[in-house]
């Protein structure tokens, strides 16, 4: 099941420097949200502060509250593992664990979770696999290395690896940024057939992409260097990019800044 998340007045810090300031977004069950801005303006930030990854850098903390489905994720009972695993996530660069074969990397996840019995594996992994629209590109080859295939594919590994533990809520970190233009276009297609599915939050410095797949756009910006960054504008994304509210957010999608 999708779930929503809400961020209400999230502040993220590393140390004494406040990278974000005050964000609250909501994002429905079931859409896909595009986080755009300039440079250092604390998209990333944000992104990780939704599964508690941001966490992990020593000194990092977060500051208000952050719900999935009314449940805040940053109380003190949470099971932080629990978290990671209901908000998958993936990254700029596909990071298909090296030494093991596309099979394994599909299953790791399920298998670190206890699931040990064969015919589930391989069901989970043709599901997944399928689900990615890597399947057909290699069932003849599962036991070959996943660090084999090209980056568009290796990519499209990672997400149905993160995809094979069933999470609610799907976390990309500029997924496309090192892929050639049809490797993207594979996973902007991949990423409408997830939206059935999961609730994305993609973070993305194209905006012909933005726009393309999105249903909401949040523009991100900083006032000037060492200031945190602010979420400017929150809207429908084809508002964001005709008639956007906010000059700033205006001046960016223009070309104007950033
Ligand atoms: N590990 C870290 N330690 C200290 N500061 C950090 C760390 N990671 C990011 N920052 C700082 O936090 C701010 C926000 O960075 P972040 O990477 O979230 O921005 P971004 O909008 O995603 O940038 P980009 O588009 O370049 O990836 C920047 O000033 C950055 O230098």
């Amino acid at each position: 099941m999708a779930k929503r998340i809400e961020a209400s007045n999230v502040s993220s810090y590393y140390g004494s420097f406040k990278a974000i300031d005050s964000i609250s977004m909501t994002v429905e069950p079931k859409t896909i949200t595009a986080l755009i801005g300039p440079s250092g303006c604390g998209k990333s930030t944000f992104l990780r502060s939704i599964n508690r990854m941001h966490e992990v850098l020593p000194n990092a903390r977060i500051e208000g509250r952050l719900t999935i489905d009314e449940q805040n994720i940053y109380d003190p009972d949470v099971d932080v593992t629990a978290v990671r695993r209901l908000i998958g996530m993936v990254f700029q660069r596909p990071n298909p664990f090296p030494t093991m074969s596309i099979y394994e990397n599909v299953v790791a996840g399920l298998k670190l979770n206890g699931v040990k019995k064969k015919s589930l594996l391989d069901d989970a992994a043709e599901q997944s696999l399928k689900s990615a629209n890597l399947w057909n590109e290699v069932k003849d080859r599962l036991n070959r290395p996943g660090a084999g295939l090209s980056g568009g594919q290796q990519q499209r590994l990672c997400i149905a690896r993160t995809i094979a533990v069933e999470p609610q809520v799907v976390l990309m970190d500029e997924p496309c940024s090192a892929l050639d233009p049809i490797s993207t276009l594979a996973i902007e297609d991949l990423m409408f057939k997830l939206k059935d599915r999961f609730t994305i939050i993609i973070v993305t410095h194209n905006m012909q992409q933005a726009a393309r797949v999105s249903d909401k756009t949040g523009f991100f910006s900083i006032d000037k260097t060492g200031d945190p960054g602010r979420l400017i504008e929150y809207d429908d994304t084809q508002k964001i990019f005709s008639n956007p509210t906010q000059k700033k957010t205006e001046d960016y999608i223009t070309g104007r800044f950033g």
